[in-house]
């Protein structure tokens, strides 16, 4: 949340007009944002630009256009000439305040097409950055502000997001990169024609590291691979977002991260600890920035981000304005083939003396059909056989909607239509119940 300091609501920052009870106009003075909360209980809210030029997370706004917010959405406007805006209805948060940090974000912009134009003409590759740093920092809202700059001035950098819980690109449980050729729409987000992405089934890498840091190498390979054949995608740069684990584990997880995909620069956000731990153990090529969060960005409850991850599913399905119609059949036990990723470890005293324990977690466990299923999500993989799943993205995805044992039946909830071309499907541990 931000702090009573840099909430300035309309005194400095700029001028609140009630027109109606549920009309405001703000006037917004140069490098000041509009910041948004809506809850549940105020219903969605409208803002329109109505002079100047402003901002969504470096998406331009359309003048007189009206940009509608639905329950959930929390966001800032930001301006850097000045600005009017008028917003129709009750979000919970509304208020206007500084944002020095929009200019730091501006200057790492700045420095990442310097090294953009010097890859143009030296014909080498453009910048790599990791974002790294703690939950709800504004991570996934740095990525989309240098993605869409980026775009902006007609760059196509690739956007890796390595955050298995709270994914911008595909569903929670998946690693996907997505190649932006332009700035996300303010409303609708990114244009996801076709994402690269690969299954991991859990919502936290600490289920399965040995898996998560083999996919985050096996997406690095294919973003050097894209990177090789489009000279453009090459010198405009992949930036990566990763998730809030930076503890244990979670730091090696990000180590990984940062020498498989050969980055240049670690963007540490709001955590000296982390900053200081990198110095020593990265590389000196790499140029590591310390940035402070905004003090806009806003912290989520674990039930926020149950939410969250439902509505992703659920847009994945019906579309984030629920223009999209999913199919629903049933398909034989015997045409499908089901597997998770990982079995458990075998206990030491189970093993016969002096034997050590295989490293099981990359193990393709064949999973049997039973109604334990039921509303699980299942990634259909592009995988032809057996020996290419870990290896293979994902074309898409299905929620088993019932299991029907004595007519061995399972009924499937599926974006397209029969007939349905996938046998080999990979289990999540992530549920969806239509509500
Ligand atoms: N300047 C801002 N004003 C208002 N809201 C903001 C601002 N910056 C970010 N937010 C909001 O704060 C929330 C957290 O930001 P973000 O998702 O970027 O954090 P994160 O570090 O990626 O989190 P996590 O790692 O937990 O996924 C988001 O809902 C985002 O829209």
């Amino acid at each position: 949340m931000a702090t009573a300091s840099d909430a300035n609501t309309s005194t400095n920052s700029g001028e609140l007009t009630e027109t109606s009870s549920n009309k405001k106009m703000y006037t917004l003075l140069p490098e000041y944002e509009l910041r948004f909360e809506v809850d549940k209980a105020a219903g969605s809210i409208t803002i329109e630009l109505v002079s100047g030029t402003a901002e969504f997370f470096g998406s331009e706004l359309v003048k007189k256009k009206i940009y509608k917010f639905s329950v959930g959405a929390k966001g800032a406007i930001f301006t850097y000439e000045g600005c009017e805006l008028c917003v129709c209805g009750e979000a919970n948060e509304v208020y206007t305040a500084n944002s020095p940090m929009m200019m730091m974000y501006a200057n790492l912009h700045a420095g990442l097409d310097q090294m953009r134009k010097k890859a143009e003409e030296s014909m080498n590759r453009g910048p790599r950055v990791l974002i790294v740093g703690p939950t709800d920092v504004g991570k996934s809202t740095l990525c989309k502000i240098l993605v869409n700059y980026a775009a902006r001035l007609g760059w196509t950098p690739i956007l890796v997001d390595l955050d298995v819980g709270q994914n911008e690109i595909s569903i929670p449980g998946t690693v996907g990169a997505l190649c932006i050729t332009r700035p996300a729409d303010i409303q609708n987000g990114y244009d996801l024609d076709n994402p690269l992405v690969f299954h991991f089934g859990h919502k936290a890498p600490s289920e399965n590291t040995s898996y998560y840091n083999s996919l985050v190498s096996v997406m690095a390979e294919a973003v050097n691979y894209r990177s090789e054949f489009n000279n453009h995608c090459n010198i405009s740069g992949v930036i990566i977002n990763t998730c809030g684990w930076v503890k244990g584990s979670g730091y090696d997880c990000l180590k990984h991260a940062a020498s498989a995909f050969e980055i240049e620069i670690l963007v540490v956000m709001d955590h000296e600890l982390l900053y200081t731990k990198f110095q020593k153990d990265i590389p000196d090529f790499v140029k590591i920035v310390m940035l402070p969060k905004s003090g806009g960005v806003v912290e989520r409850s674990q039930n926020f981000r149950t939410n969250k991850r439902y509505t992703k599913i659920k847009n994945y399905f019906y579309g984030v304005s629920g223009n999209l119609y999913p199919h629903t059949f049933e398909v034989r036990f015997q045409d499908v083939e089901i597997y998770k990723i990982g079995a458990p470890k075998l206990p030491d005293s189970m093993l016969p003396l002096g034997m050590i324990p295989e490293d099981n977690n990359m193990k393709l466990v064949p999973v049997t059909i039973s109604g334990s299923l039921e509303h699980h999500v299942l990634s259909t993989s592009y995988a032809i056989s057996k020996e290419e799943v870990i290896r293979t993205n994902v074309s898409g995805f299905v929620i088993i909607t019932k299991v029907d044992t004595e007519r061995q039946l399972l009924t499937l909830l599926s974006p397209g239509p029969r007939p349905f071309p996938w046998n080999i499907l990979l289990l999540m541990e992530i549920t969806f119940m239509e509500t």
